[in-house]
């Protein structure tokens, strides 16, 4: 992938870097040209200027040297001579034109025409010529007329002599700087870039050092993008380790979260699930993929979704864990109990445990209707009747309640004869036989020794509790078959608290059972007697 990119990016690369060297090598020509150029014209302009300022000064150093001989040839007013002063100056190729005067009159005048007048720059050089004698009289005058032509001429030749120096000079020069240029700086520059560009990052390769720039600058360039390139290095790495060590973790704890016994899912406030594990799926109902079906928190709860409401309320404001325990009621399965915690997430969103805690709330419920039952005969004891005997008033609407509360009459004699034993079956027997005469929906208590009690519940009349009563004493009254040849004869004493009241307490109506019941017991024991 790296290599692909790199390929793909190696060629408007490659020209940036060629680029350069040849701009580089351009710039320094063309301003290396400018340079010469303007050079080369100031310096014609003034070589030639120079040149011209000599030749003249030549002219004024000539005419010097025939002064005295001119001075004498006017003084003497010799055309002979003076012709012959003339024809000396005019041997000089710089000289167009030679006139000496005498007085006010021209002695000699020899040369050819000038192509060129003199002018400001090259003008007609004069000279006064004093007597032989008398050095402050002037006896004439000394006129020469420089060629410009060949002057010019002379001038332009060495000026452009001087010129072609100067380039000459320039190119070495400038041919030298690029070739410095080039050498000790952009082709250094563009290996490097080269090298750098092609440099596989998490290979461990480096930059290889320049040859010859080990102490300079690019050496120490190179050093530097190795360092970095070092640190690069250090830190992909252990971004990779941190990257396979988060992936590792993250496994685990997908693997955690796909078979963990416990429901696993995100909830917003809304009551909305945003993801859930398959224990949630299966135990809930949820689709494994979670993008169909019921997804609401609160539609699985139903009923209790207002107590969901309240628990995340006071999760999200008190921004600290809290759990509550819900019943599903599912159909054939019975009812599903969850225990619920909620922890705070940022964003208004939940994290939630579920734990399915069905069999401990039956174990709990179990124990709880075990602390309300008489072990030997399965029927409610002290406690249990107590507990059911308050319900039963509290319901009272319009209808009446009767509370039996029986003893059994030789019960002792039956231990005593038959032994302990004989007496539980006895005791286990008239339990069924008390169940057997009442309905389903009444009340049988054992609260303790040989004494039972039963509520009729939704009497229409008291003598429903008479007949019952009577029933019952005449069922206890038949001896018991306690196999082996065995049998016990017992009877039971009943007394009856009848209340039609709900205001009435289950302690008074037992009181007032057991006056009653002792009243039977008095009167000559199986029978029963009301209650006043
Ligand atoms: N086998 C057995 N005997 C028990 C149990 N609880 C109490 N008893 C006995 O039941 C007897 C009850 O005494 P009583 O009510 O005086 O005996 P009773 O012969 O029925 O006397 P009356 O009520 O006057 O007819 C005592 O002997 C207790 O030891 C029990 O759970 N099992």
């Amino acid at each position: 992938m790296i290599t692909e990119d790199r390929q793909a990016d190696a060629g408007p690369i490659r020209k940036v870097s060629s680029s350069v060297v040849r701009r580089t090598t351009l710039l320094i020509l063309f301003f290396a040209g400018l340079v010469g150029i303007m050079v080369a014209m100031g310096s014609t302009v003034l070589v030639a200027r120079e040149e011209r300022q000599r030749l003249q000064q030549n002219l004024v150093e000539l005419m010097q040297t025939v002064e005295r001989t001119a001075s004498i040839a006017a003084f003497a007013r010799d055309e002979q001579l003076a012709s012959e002063v003339a024809q000396g100056l005019l041997r000089n190729r710089a000289v167009a034109r030679v006139v000496i005067r005498e007085g006010g009159r021209t002695l000699v005048e020899h040369g050819h025409d000038a192509e060129q007048r003199p002018n400001r720059v090259l003008p007609v050089l004069t000279r006064p010529l004093m007597s032989p004698f008398s050095p402050k009289e002037q006896v004439g005058e000394l006129e020469v007329w420089p060629a410009i032509a060949k002057i010019e001429q002379d001038a332009g030749a060495y000026s452009r002599f001087i010129a072609i120096i100067l380039a000459l000079q320039l190119v070495s020069v400038v041919a030298s700087v690029a070739w410095v240029v080039l050498n000790v700086v952009t082709r250094p520059v563009k290996k490097l870039s080269d090298e750098l560009h092609h440099l596989r990052i998490g290979s461990g390769e480096l930059i290889p050092l320049p040859a010859g720039h080990g102490h300079d600058e690019i050496g120490r360039l190179t050093g530097d993008i190795n360092a970095l390139i070092a640190r690069m290095e250090g830190m992909l790495g252990a971004e990779r380790e941190l990257r396979a060590e988060r992936e590792e973790s993250e496994r685990k704890f997908r693997l955690i979260f796909e078979s963990a016994e416990t429901g696993i899912f995100t909830l917003d406030s809304s009551g909305q699930l945003h993801d859930w594990n398959p224990w949630m799926a299966r135990r809930l109902g949820l689709a494994p993929d979670g993008r169909s079906g019921p997804r609401s928190l609160r539609d699985i709860l139903g009923d209790q979704a207002s107590r969901l409401d309240a628990l995340m309320v006071r999760v999200l404001a008190d921004q600290r864990p809290a759990g509550a325990d819900f019943a599903l009621t599912r159909r054939g399965t019975g009812t599903l109990w969850l225990q619920l915690v909620l922890n705070p997430l940022p964003g208004n969103l939940m994290q939630g445990i579920v734990n399915d805690v069905t069999e401990q709330k039956q174990a709990e419920a179990h124990a709880i209707a075990m602390a309300e039952r008489d072990a030997l005969t399965g029927l409610l004891n002290r406690r249990g009747i107590e507990h059911r005997l308050g319900d039963a008033l509290r319901a009272l609407d319009g209808q009446s309640l009767a509370l039996m509360l029986l003893d059994l009459d030789g019960f002792k004699q039956v231990n005593d004869t038959l032994g302990h034993e004989a007496g539980d079956r006895v005791l286990a027997t008239v339990a069924r036989q008390l169940e057997s005469v009442v309905r389903r929906t009444d009340l049988v208590a054992r609260p303790g020794g040989d004494e039972f009690v039963v509520v009729l519940q939704s009497l229409e009349t008291v003598d429903t509790a008479r007949f019952i009563a009577a029933k019952i004493v005449s069922t206890l009254s038949r001896p018991i078959d306690l196999g082996d040849g065995q049998r016990a004869q017992i009877g039971a004493s009943i007394g009856i608290a009848y209340t039609e009241s709900r205001q009435d307490s289950g302690d008074a109506l037992m009181r007032r059972a057991d006056e009653a019941m002792y009243e039977a017991k008095r009167a000559g024991k199986s029978q029963y007697r009301f209650a006043s």
